[in-house]
């Protein structure tokens, strides 16, 4: 499928509700969409970087110059999805801005052969189990009310946002409020040390499925040293870069779980890599989410229907952010999502509701 140019879309959606983690607080969505134009089909992809370099190294603004200056131009002569990541192997990180020119090429040669991306990647499933993710508040009360909601919706796993001073008295509340049945994790988001160790060993009197970057993104072996200190089983999110980075982690016992985040990653055919390690090493995944519009929500919805993929993910419905998505909106159904079945990611954007949040538009002609 030749392709003919690349549009870059920058949006803004209001949250709902502020959600707060332990690296800031988030009230609106400033993302960053790629369309993919090709001869008779065009693609999507979403660039899940934050407006700020605070999750990761990432951000929007940058995303947008390393695609315009780099990464579009490198796209002559690239026709199918498989072709994108070689074709910028020379250019080091930018995995985030990678992921979404890569996705919407994939989502164009898709659309014009007519497959799903869900059975490119090797889905099983037709739906999939949904977690939320709930981030830090101000008060013990105010989650309460919060995880009792989401809990009312038919979510089948909850995972609260902790940092230092805002973990075992939060964890504790919603096993008291809510009973030892619900399936139950924490994301620190880096915000710990291993001198921490102790500390965080009391969150195993919870029964937590995970304890998620509880360290640093690059220390590995600080992880490995806390998974010898602490029983819930360790999960990281931002130290797994590659499938490369997985089998490194898992080998030096850094984690028994990995979040797969195809944005975090470089995309879902490095995302499926990654689920095939962890499946040939015994390691339980999940889909990771970032607060995407439901054009990233398809698609995750799509890579969390593979067979390795036996936790919840944070693949929550489009309520949870927004009150309007800019695709039809995912509701949950018995806690579960529906893998689209549309060609490519199954989903489009309607146009009224993109312009409504569209901040600006850029076309770059191959
Ligand atoms: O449900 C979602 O899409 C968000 C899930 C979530 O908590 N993402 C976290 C994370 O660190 O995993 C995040 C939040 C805000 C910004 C970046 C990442």
């Amino acid at each position: 499928m030749k392709l003919t140019g690349f549009e870059l879309r920058r949006i803004a959606l209001p949250l709902v509700a502020p959600f707060r983690t332990s690296f800031g607080t988030e009230t609106t969505r400033d993302a960053l969409l790629v369309r993919a134009v090709g001869a008779d089909a065009e693609g999507w992809g979403e660039c899940v970087a934050m407006s700020a370099p605070l999750y990761s190294s990432e951000y929007v603004d940058a995303a947008i110059d390393v695609l315009r200056r780099y990464f579009v131009p490198a796209m002559t002569g690239v026709e199918r999805g498989t072709q994108v990541a070689p074709a910028l192997a020379k250019f080091h990180g930018h995995r985030m801005a990678k992921a979404a020119l890569e996705t919407a090429v994939l989502d164009a040669e898709l659309r014009t052969e007519g497959r799903t991306l869900a059975r490119e990647l090797g889905a099983v499933h037709d739906r999939v189990p949904c977690g939320v993710s709930v981030g830090i508040m101000d008060s013990i009360d105010e989650l309460l009310t919060a995880v009792g909601g989401y809990l009312d919706e038919g979510y089948l796993r909850i995972k609260l946002k902790i940092q230092p001073g805002w973990d075992i008295a939060p964890v504790a509340a919603v096993r008291e409020r809510y009973g030892d049945d619900v399936l139950l994790q924490v994301d620190a988001n880096t915000a710990y040390a291993v001198s921490d160790a102790r500390h965080l060993a009391q969150l195993d009197a919870f029964d937590l499925l995970l304890i998620e970057q509880p360290l640093d993104e690059e220390d590995i072996l600080g992880h490995a040293e806390l998974a010898r200190q602490v029983e819930t089983p360790i999960c990281l999110d931002e130290s797994i870069t590659s499938a490369r980075a997985a089998a490194a982690a898992i080998s030096l016992g850094a984690c028994s779980i990995v979040n797969v985040k195809p944005g975090r990653v470089g995309g879902y055919l490095e995302s499926r890599r990654i689920h095939d390690v962890c499946v040939a090493n015994g390691i339980p995944v999940w889909a990771g989410g970032m607060l995407e519009t439901g054009l990233g929500r398809a698609a995750n919805v799509a890579l969390a229907a593979l067979p390795g993929f036996t936790l919840p993910g944070d693949t929550s419905g489009s309520s949870r952010y927004y009150r309007t998505d800019i695709t039809a909106p995912f509701t949950l159904d018995a806690g579960h999502l529906a893998v689209p079945t549309g060609p490519g990611i199954g989903v489009e954007p309607l146009p009224d509701e993109l312009a409504a949040v569209t901040v600006s538009t850029e076309w770059l002609t191959l």
